[in-house]
């Protein structure tokens, strides 16, 4: 489970995000969506402790991110979109050294490990060094590093990013299997499909401020026939009408202002 309170991260007079909360509960898969600096990766940041809420607070499984940070990070599996691999390690040194950390079982962790390498047509790769990876490889190793612990809390930043078309399908199947089986996952995403095709919740970001929040359907209620829209929208046409509306409210105020 994961809870955000009040979140608010100020960088120098520059808000990234403003008045955040939300909960996401076991067995849901909740989507952060918004256009480019929105805020989403600020969010996830803090949600992993690398990065300290100005305000505010962050509970992983029930323990406060910066305050019980080894209990929080004990529960959930981080994809960052951004991954750094030890490039002089081999992709089976690396989950090796992983499962260690993990104190997993090693003769299951072994098995896991083909299994995952398998899974990702990655096994004829797993004794070359990761920096010989391609970038979708690098990300489907990251994948692997997540998941082989089976954390309760997955969170994701960008999932699909350089992943050929079957490697996305496995991994949204994979994430949302991970969600039907009682996990917890939260993912941001620029890929309105995929969040239409497995967020239970979305959550839409622009500037740091929340737009909108809840189901498709509450999310299309928000934004309903009064508004232009109607029912069956799709998320792509929901997602435009929130920060289009935001966009001209926005230049209403800076008029008035200016009048
Ligand atoms: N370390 C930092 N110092 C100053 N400003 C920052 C820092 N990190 C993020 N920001 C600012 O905070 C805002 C939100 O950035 P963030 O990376 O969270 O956006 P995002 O929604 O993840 O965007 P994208 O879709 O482009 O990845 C942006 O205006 C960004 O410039």
């Amino acid at each position: 489970m994961i809870e955000v309170q009040h979140y608010h991260k100020q960088f120098g007079r520059h808000t990234a995000v403003r008045d955040l909360s939300f909960t996401v509960r076991p067995g849901e898969l909740f989507g952060l969506l918004g256009p480019n600096g929105a805020g989403k990766t600020t969010t996830i940041r803090a949600i992993v402790g690398l990065t300290r809420p100005t305000s505010g607070t962050v509970r992983v499984a029930g323990h406060d991110v910066w305050r019980d940070p080894e209990r929080a990070k004990r529960s959930f599996g981080y994809i960052p979109d951004r991954p750094y691999l030890y490039g002089k390690l081999t992709g089976r040194e690396l989950l090796r050294f992983i499962a260690d950390l993990h104190r997993l079982d090693p003769a299951q962790a072994d098995r896991d490990i083909e299994r995952w390498l398998d899974f990702f047509a990655l096994e004829h790769f797993g004794n070359e060094l990761t920096e010989t990876y391609s970038h979708g490889m690098r990300q489907k190793l990251t994948i692997i590093t997540a998941l082989l612990p089976e954390p309760p809390v997955l969170i994701v930043d960008e999932p699909m990013v350089g992943l050929d078309p079957k490697a996305a399908k496995q991994v949204r199947e994979l994430f949302q299997d991970y969600a039907d089986r009682g996990r917890t996952v939260l993912l941001t995403t620029h890929s309105l499909p995929l969040a239409e095709a497995v967020a239970g919740r979305i959550c839409v970001l622009d500037r740091g401020r929340v737009l909108g929040l809840g189901t498709l359907d509450e999310l299309r209620n928000q934004t309903g026939t009064h508004a232009g829209g109607v029912d069956g929208d799709s998320l792509e046409r929901i997602f435009f009408r929130l920060v289009e509306e935001e966009a001209a409210e926005r230049e209403r105020a800076r008029a008035e202002a200016d009048t």
